[in-house]
C-alpha cells in the first residue's frame, strides 16, 4: 500500500509518522512545495525507523508528482493553518487554490486514488476535491469528525473523571467552531448514557468545548493543532489499508442522506478498503435534526464562495 501525504509541515509529518509508526503500509511519500522539506522531513522520520521499529519507506518531494504514481490513499493537507481569533473559513481564499491544484496533480498521477481532505475549511475543501476531481464519491473523505470525536472523548473522561478508555461519542455535522454537533444522546461511559452521570452544566461544557476544540488549541499554539489531527488521518489510512470497515464521521457527499444533497457534512460511514462503503443511517433526536440543517445551511454559505 502506497500513501501520500501532500503538505510536510506540521499535519501532514505528523499523520505520516502515525502512519510509518503502526506500520501498515509499505511507502508514504511526502510532498511540498517548500524547497527541500519535504525531503527533509522523510530523512528525519527514516531516521526514527530503527529506533521505533517500523519498516515503512518515506520519501519526500518537491513538487514531483511523479514519484506520487499508483498512490492508493492520498492526504491533502497542504494549504495554511488559521492564526488565534480566525476561523477556520478566513483561510478558504488561499487554501482553495491549493486544493485544486494538488488534486488535479493527484489524479492525474494516480488515478484511482482515494482521498483524503484536512485542509481547512475542510467541509468545503471536500466539497471542491468532489466538484474538480471526477473521481466517485466513495473516493474522497473528509476528515473532521474522527478528530472532533477524539476531543469529544477527551472532554467526556475529563468531565466524568473516567479513564477515556471508559468512554465512547461521536461528533458529526460541520467541522467548524459554531457547526459541529457532539452528540450527547449517544454518548457512553461502558455502555452507560453519560446523561446518567453528568448534570446540566457538565453537559453544556463537555458540548461548548469540544466544539472550540480547535479554537483553543489554535489560541495556545499560536498556530492549529497537528498531534490529534495526524492521529485522526492515520485510523482512516489504516482502515482503508487494512480493510477494516470501522464505523467513522467523515465529511461526505450526501445525497438526501440526513436531509441534505449536494453538500460534504460530517456523517458516520463504514471506511474500507474501498473508501466510504456506506453511510450509516442513525436516528436523532428533534433539536439534533434542526442543528444538523442549520450546520449544512452554514457550509452551504462558504460553499457559495468556491470558484472552479
Ligand atoms: N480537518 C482537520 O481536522 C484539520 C486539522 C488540523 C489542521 N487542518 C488544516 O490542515 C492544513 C495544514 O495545517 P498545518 O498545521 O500542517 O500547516 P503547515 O503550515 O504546518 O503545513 C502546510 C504545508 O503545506 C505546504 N504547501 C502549501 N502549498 C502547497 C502546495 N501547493 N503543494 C504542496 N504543499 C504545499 C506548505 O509549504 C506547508 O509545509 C491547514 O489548512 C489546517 O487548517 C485541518
Ligand atoms: O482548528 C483548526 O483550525 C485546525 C483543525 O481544524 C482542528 O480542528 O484542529
Amino acid at each position: 500500500m502506497k500513501v501520500t501525504v501532500v503538505g510536510a509541515g506540521a499535519v501532514g509529518a505528523s499523520c505520516a509518522e502515525y502512519i510509518a509508526m503502526k506500520d501498515f503500509c509499505s511507502e508514504v511519500v511526502l510532498v511540498d512545495i517548500k524547497e527541500g522539506f519535504a525531503e527533509g522531513k522523510a530523512m528525519d522520520l527514516m531516521q526514527t525507523a530503527s529506533l521505533n521499529g517500523f519498516d515503512t519507506k518515506i520519501t519526500g518531494t518537491t513538487g514531483d508528482y511523479s514519484k506520487t504514481a499508483g498512490s492508493h490513499v492520498a492526504v491533502i493537507t497542504s494549504g495554511i493553518p488559521r492564526k488565534p481569533g480566525m476561523t477556520r473559513e478566513e483561510l478558504i481564499g488561499i487554501n482553495a487554490g491549493i486544493v485544486k491544484e494538488v488534486t488535479e496533480n493527484l489524479v492525474k498521477n494516480s488515478p484511482e486514488v482515494i482521498i483524503i481532505v484536512v485542509s481547512n475549511p475542510m467541509d468545503t475543501m471536500a466539497y471542491l476535491v468532489h466538484k474538480t476531481s471526477g473521481l466517485p464519491k466513495h473516493k474522497i473523505i473528509g476528515m473532521g469528525g474522527a478528530l472532533d470525536s477524539a476531543r469529544f472523548k477527551y472532554r467526556l473522561a475529563e468531565a466524568l473523571e473516567a479513564p477515556i478508555s471508559d468512554v465512547d461519542g461521536m461528533v458529526i455535522a460541520a467541522h467548524s467552531d459554531t457547526g459541529m454537533l457532539p452528540l450527547l444522546s449517544k454518548a457512553t461511559r461502558n455502555g452507560v448514557p453519560v446523561t446518567e452521570f453528568l448534570d446540566d452544566a457538565k453537559q453544556k461544557y463537555v458540548i461548548e468545548e469540544t466544539k472550540v476544540g480547535g479554537a483553543t488549541l489554535t489560541k495556545l499554539l499560536g498556530t492549529s493543532a497537528w498531534y490529534a489531527p495526524g492521529a485522526a488521518v492515520s485510523v482512516m489510512v489504516q482502515a482503508i489499508a487494512c480493510d477494516q470497515k470501522k464505523m467513522i464521521p467523515c465529511s461526505l457527499m450526501l445525497d438526501g442522506e440526513y436531509g441534505e444533497s449536494d453538500i460534504c457534512l460530517g456523517v458516520p460511514a463504514i471506511i474500507g478498503k474501498n473508501g466510504v462503503e456506506s453511510i450509516v443511517k442513525i436516528s436523532l433526536t428533534e433539536e439534533e435534526k434542526a442543528k444538523f440543517a442549520e450546520a449544512a445551511q452554514a457550509v452551504r454559505e462558504v460553499n457559495g464562495d468556491l470558484k472552479f
